[in-house]
């Protein structure tokens, strides 16, 4: 049987709204959710196949976006949320009792401070940006994905209209790449 990659991907991406507002994201626990408000869309959607990127039972894949931190508010049960993992770039808050990640967000200097990855599928709401692309695919492996099925699941994604990486996209790429430039005061050549 073909593994899942994600919920949201497996039996074909239902496309979003894009004038979509926004809504709320809750976590999995039965009582006393922690609620997120979102005041947009989420952008850069994208499947993610690395570790720390949470991913729902079974899946091989993550799907995470991002929202301007200042669009982002915890509405409800704020105490029930932890750190995972203090030393990685990305701080994933997620609720003690579930697990659930409800925002990941960077402190430090980074091309993407600012912005907070986020996980629609905690969302009841439709018309959220559809995954965009498939990134980190090879981290896979890293987990304990056999080498021999990369085929399969990088022709699943092309199958579902997702173009595969094993990082991120040459956009994000280039704005990952523009920001270290700058920062080290490269000065680009004229064309
Ligand atoms: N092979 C590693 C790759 C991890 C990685 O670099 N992940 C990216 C993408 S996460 C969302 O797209 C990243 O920016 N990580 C920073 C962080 O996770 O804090 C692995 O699988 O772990
Ligand atoms: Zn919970
Ligand atoms: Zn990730």
């Amino acid at each position: 049987m073909a593994p899942s990659l994600h919920p949201l991907i497996d039996n074909g991406i239902a496309k979003g709204d894009p004038a979509f507002p926004g809504g709320t994201l809750h976590c999995r626990c039965s009582s006393n959710q922690v609620v997120v408000t979102l005041k947009s869309n989420v952008a850069h959607n994208h499947a993610c196949g690395c570790s720390k990127c949470w991913k729902p039972d079974g899946a091989l894949f993550s799907v995470v976006g991002v929202v301007p931190r200042d669009q982002l508010q915890v509405s409800a049960n704020e105490s029930k949320l932890h750190v995972v993992d203090r030393s990685a770039v990305i701080l994933r808050h997620a609720c003690k009792e579930c697990g659930a990640h409800l925002f990941g967000r960077i402190e430090r200097e980074h091309a993407f401070h600012g912005l907070d990855f986020v996980h629609v599928e905690l969302s009841d709401q439709k018309g959220w940006q559809e995954p965009q692309f498939a990134g980190f695919v090879s981290s896979i492996i890293e987990q304990g994905f056999n080498p021999s099925g990369m085929d399969e699941v990088r022709a699943k994604f092309k199958s579902a209209g997702l173009e595969t990486y094993d990082a991120l996209s040459p956009p994000l790429m280039d704005l990952i790449a523009t920001f270290t430039a700058k920062k080290s005061g490269v000065k680009f050549a004229n064309l």
